[in-house]
């Protein structure tokens, strides 16, 4: 972190005097087009190579660490023991008898000022250990000035700075308290402990939630948010989302790893309703949402008129589930009832540094009263005082509120901040704000706000969406069910959240359409008996309508045909695994009290040089590939039993074949990539798939024979008897 501080002194001025972007500069430097496009001043040849040498050795350094900080750590260590070793003869010399005991200094890390390392991860011992350590916090970079300081050529900078603002932004390495014992309530606790310490130390009215595994591609994203967010009107907005856009991915895109439909269709037309959902990164927040008050201006935004569909219909019925839920932390209308400051430490916890700043960031979030109509605005010039300086007591409130026991008693996780208990944080805490009536903004820039990383081989995968479809499962078996919205939520926006819940689901409908197919070739029967007009025009009109949203979606979102063809792949690859692995453990969960644990996807790793996606072809068995596995199978040993039987009839009936064995096609084309999947690179298919296709296979040979021996077989109708005429 010091050395990254370092090196962004120079860094950031540079791409500030350059206008270059991506601001990162590894994927700055491996950018694949022509770097002096578009570039004008006539020393950005010399500053590039300055910055791209400073760039290299900052690397190498920090590739140097391991090794540097162990015999830093060994060299002081060895001090210290000569030291006490010394002391301990000279005491033997002084006073005789004491036996000599040999001395024992816990291993420590050290840092380059001779101090211990709060952390110690190099050798972990008591208290000093992942997951038993005191909370810490250190100030890599101090709070900015308030006025912009320009670079300029006396200085020792190796770059001409002149006229550039060579401000860093405060920048502050939080890690909180851990100790075993304690359930840290993972990516929502960590999120939670940084509000409050961020509260005490900034107390930025605004807050960007950016993943490890994602990073800012567009410096100018963020003002695109905050037009919103200080729009006339802004101040209701919760949160503005940006799309999650990734790299690394293999350029057809096998399992969807893009998500576009659900980026480019679902959130777009989501922000015609209350909003998008919170999809966990990317995301810029209004920190008063996230303590869980009420929107401004609640009063005069009764449901009745908001609600798209259905205008002032339920007035007495207001389902309010829960009234203490949106009633407890109202904070009033911000302009005459004040917040209620004596409940805070019941909400908050005991810390009035932190409760003291609340008032203050609902007042600075505020949009700027510049026009009659803005109300409850933030008159000029009201931001522009000197910030506080930060002192000694303002870190140890910071400690103190990043400690284990801080949220105890409080209704952090509950009502405040990141909501506990689910694997899918993001959308329950969304969706608590747009049940109090905030609304979201779904902001999709030009040039990718953000942009980070997917597990792109098939396991992982996998996993990434049994965990999404557990947390929906999680969701539908809680309070969070859109069921028990309340009245502010909006008619449509309550559906779109139902279906979040609900999607898992539809695995056991769609498992069973798998095996129709198969079961009618096996059977010779269709799933209904004749032809019938009314058959035939149910199936026409779901067709015409499932191709007129797929156009609309495709014309509408303007993304590629295959990549919406991508996307319905995998939804039936993950619909028959992960989603239905997620129904029954959620099912579990809920009826057991069986938890499963939230994992970090895996990254892909770029050692293998020779091939950028040699992650892709990984194959690690889960049993969460045995029923499309199965699927597959049955499908094909299917179509071989029909085409056999029409082969070896007396009257052949092929058009009867062909019909039955369209759909039973269809179920395939989408296992595809599957199946290309399982196959890992060509030729290195593990034993563990053959040894699952032998099995599947000939138990559906011993069960075909059982149910209907050849002789009696024979005899019967072929192919199915539905037929294309
Ligand atoms: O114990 C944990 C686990 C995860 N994280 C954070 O959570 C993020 C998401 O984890 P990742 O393994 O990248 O999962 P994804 O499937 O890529 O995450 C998506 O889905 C998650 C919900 O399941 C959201 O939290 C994420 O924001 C969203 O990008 C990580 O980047 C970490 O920053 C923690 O802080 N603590
Ligand atoms: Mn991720």
């Amino acid at each position: 972190m010091a050395e990254a501080a370092s090196f962004a002194n120079l860094w950031v001025p540079f791409c500030r005097k350059h206008d270059i972007e991506p601001r990162n500069p590894d994927s700055y430097f491996n950018l694949k087009r022509d770097p002096f496009k578009n570039k004008v001043k006539p020393d950005f040849v010399k500053d590039r190579r300055r910055i791209k040498r400073e760039y290299d050795e900052f690397k190498v350094r920090v590739n140097g660490l391991p090794d540097a900080i162990r015999r830093r750590s060994d060299a002081y260590h060895a001090r210290e023991e000569i030291q006490s070793m010394n002391l301990q003869r000279e005491k033997m010399k002084a006073g005789g008898d004491e036996p000599f005991e040999p001395v024992k200094i816990p291993k420590a890390t050290w840092m380059a000022d001779g101090t211990h390392w709060p952390g110690n991860w190099l050798q972990p011992s008591q208290d000093h250990a992942r997951g038993d350590h005191a909370g810490i916090i250190q100030v890599m970079l101090k709070p900015p000035s308030d006025m912009p300081m320009y670079g300029n050529i006396n200085e020792k900078s190796p770059l001409d700075f002149t006229g550039v603002d060579t401000r860093l932004p405060m920048l502050v390495y939080v890690s909180r308290e851990k100790r075993p014992g304690y359930d840290h309530n993972k990516k929502a606790g960590a999120m939670n402990a940084l509000v409050r310490a961020s509260a005490i130390m900034s107390n930025g009215p605004f807050i960007l939630n950016l993943d490890c595994d994602h990073y800012v591609y567009n410096s100018k994203a963020l003002r695109e948010g905050m037009c919103f967010m200080m729009d006339r009107g802004g101040d209701r907005l919760c949160y503005v989302q940006f799309p999650q856009r990734f790299e690394g991915i293999d350029p057809s895109d096998r399992y969807a790893n893009h998500n576009t439909v659900f980026f480019d269709v679902n959130m777009r037309a989501l922000d015609g309703l209350q909003g998008p959902v919170y999809v966990g990164t990317g995301c810029l927040f209004r920190r008063i949402a996230l303590y869980g008050f009420d929107p401004p201006r609640s009063k005069d935004h009764s449901p009745g008129f908001c609600s798209c569909c259905l205008p002032r219909r339920r007035k007495t019925s207001a389902s309010n589930a829960n009234p203490e839920e949106t009633m407890a932390l109202r904070m009033g209308d911000f302009d005459g009832d004040s917040m209620n400051l004596a409940t805070f430490p019941k909400k908050f916890g005991n810390s009035s540094f932190l409760i003291d700043s609340i008032p203050v960031a609902e007042f600075q979030g505020r949009p700027l009263a510049d026009h009659p109509s803005v109300k409850n605005g933030r008159p000029p010039g009201a931001l522009t005082i000197p910030r506080e300086m930060l002192d000694a007591s303002i870190v140890a409130e910071a400690i103190s509120v990043i400690s284990c026991w801080y949220e105890e008693k409080t209704e952090w996780g509950i009502r405040v901040g990141w909501i506990y208990g689910s694997v899918t944080e993001d959308v329950v805490t969304g969706y608590r704000m747009h049940n109090r009536g905030w609304k979201s903004v779904y902001c999709v820039t030009q040039r990718d706000a953000f942009r980070g990383t997917a597990p792109i081989n098939l396991t992982d995968r996998l996993h990434q969406v049994l965990r999404w479809a557990t947390g929906s499962v999680e969701i539908f078996f809680s309070r969070n069910n859109a069921l028990f919205a309340s009245s502010k939520m909006k008619v449509l926006q309550r559906i779109a959240y139902l279906n979040v819940g609900i999607y898992p689901f539809t695995s056991i409908f769609l498992i069973v359409y798998c095996f129709l197919p198969a079961l009618s070739l096996f059977s010779g029967q269709f799933i209904v008996q004749t032809l019938n007009v009314t058959f035939l025009t149910y199936l026409l009109i779901i067709t015409i309508t499932l191709c007129l949203l797929a156009m609309l979606e495709i014309k509408w979102s303007g993304i590629a045909l295959e990549e919406w063809w991508r996307n319905e792949q995998f939804w039936l690859i993950g619909g028959t695994s992960a989603h239905l692995a997620a129904v029954l453990q959620g099912l579990l969960k809920v009826i057991a009290g069986i938890e499963i644990s939230f994992t970090l996807t895996s990254k892909q790793v770029g050692d293998d040089v020779e091939d950028e996606f040699a992650e892709l072809y990984i194959v690690k068995w889960t049993s969460l590939m045995i029923p499309p596995l199965t699927i597959i199978m049955i499908n094909l040993v299917a179509i071989a039993v029909g085409f056999s039987r029409t082969i070896y009839s007396t009257i052949p009936q092929w058009s009867k074949l062909l019909g039955g064995v369209f759909f039973s096609f269809w179920v395939l084309a989408h296992l595809y990539p599957f199946a290309k999947g399982l196959m890992g690179r060509r030729g290195r298919t593990p034993t563990i798939v053959y040894v699952w296709s032998g099995l599947v296979a000939i138990t559906i040979s011993l069960l075909w024979i059982a149910i209907k021996p050849p002789s009696q077989a024979a005899n019967s109708q072929f192919g199915g008897s539905f037929s294309f005429p």
